[in-house]
């Protein structure tokens, strides 16, 4: 299951009515181009690969999330998706206004639930699409819900072609106290098969198991 982090998640497999690719126009319009000391080390059980990181993403149409599970698949990472209370739209040209407006409105959207245990979480992986130029608001929501100083965050996105746009200095500005690594930016069809594009970052970022 995509949600596999803890129990809070029942209500989170929304389906999507989209096609995974619902945003050919953004590929023109927007193309731009362990922590603890190691003191008895016979005795101490092996960590299990990947139990302290989480996979934290919002997916519209289904590429991040798919990028999410490859990176779940890859690390053994529990993994967590933001919905949103209030759900958008699952027509395109209406959720393209709804999330313009939340940006306009720089707007805090509710979160379903809450993510459990998250201090025992060193390393988050973080995604979501690129919406306007920016992340969806509700990725704001979550940084402002939550601490993420010393932890390791690894940021993912999929677009239409911007990549991260400014999202990650916001993330920067959002988290000072946390260590960003390089990201990873999929286009929205290289998003439907990211297994060696995961397999490479995980191996650049230091994170292959
Ligand atoms: C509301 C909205 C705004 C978008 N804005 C951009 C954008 O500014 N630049 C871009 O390259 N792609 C943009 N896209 C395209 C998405 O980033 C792209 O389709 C992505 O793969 C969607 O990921 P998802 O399936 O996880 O939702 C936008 C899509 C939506 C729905």
């Amino acid at each position: 299951s995509m949600n596999s982090t803890s129990s809070e998640k029942s209500t989170g497999s929304q389906t999507r009515e989209q096609s995974s690719q619902p945003s050919e126009e953004f590929s023109t319009a927007f193309s731009t181009s362990e922590g603890t000391p190691d003191t008895t080390p016979e005795s101490m059980p092996e960590p299990e690969p990947g139990a302290n990181a989480l996979v934290i993403y919002f997916s519209w149409s289904g590429n991040t999330e798919t990028i999410a599970g490859e990176i779940a698949s890859q690390t053994g990472a529990d993994t967590f998706q933001l919905e949103p209370a209030t759900a958008y739209s699952t027509d395109y040209n209406t959720v393209l206004d709804e999330a313009q407006a939340e940006q306009r409105a720089d707007a805090r959207p509710e979160i379903v639930g809450s993510i459990e245990n998250f201090d025992s979480y060193d390393v988050i992986y973080l995604g979501f699409p690129n919406w306007w130029g920016d992340m969806p608001m509700i990725l704001y929501s979550f940084l402002d819900d939550y601490d993420l100083s010393g932890k390791t965050i690894a940021p993912f996105v999929s677009s239409g072609g911007s990549g991260f746009s400014d999202a990650l200095s916001a993330i920067a500005s959002a988290e000072p106290g946390a260590t960003i690594t390089d990201g990873l930016s999929l286009s929205s069809s290289a998003s439907q098969t990211p297994g060696g594009a995961v397999a490479d970052w995980l191996a650049d970022i230091g994170f292959a198991e």
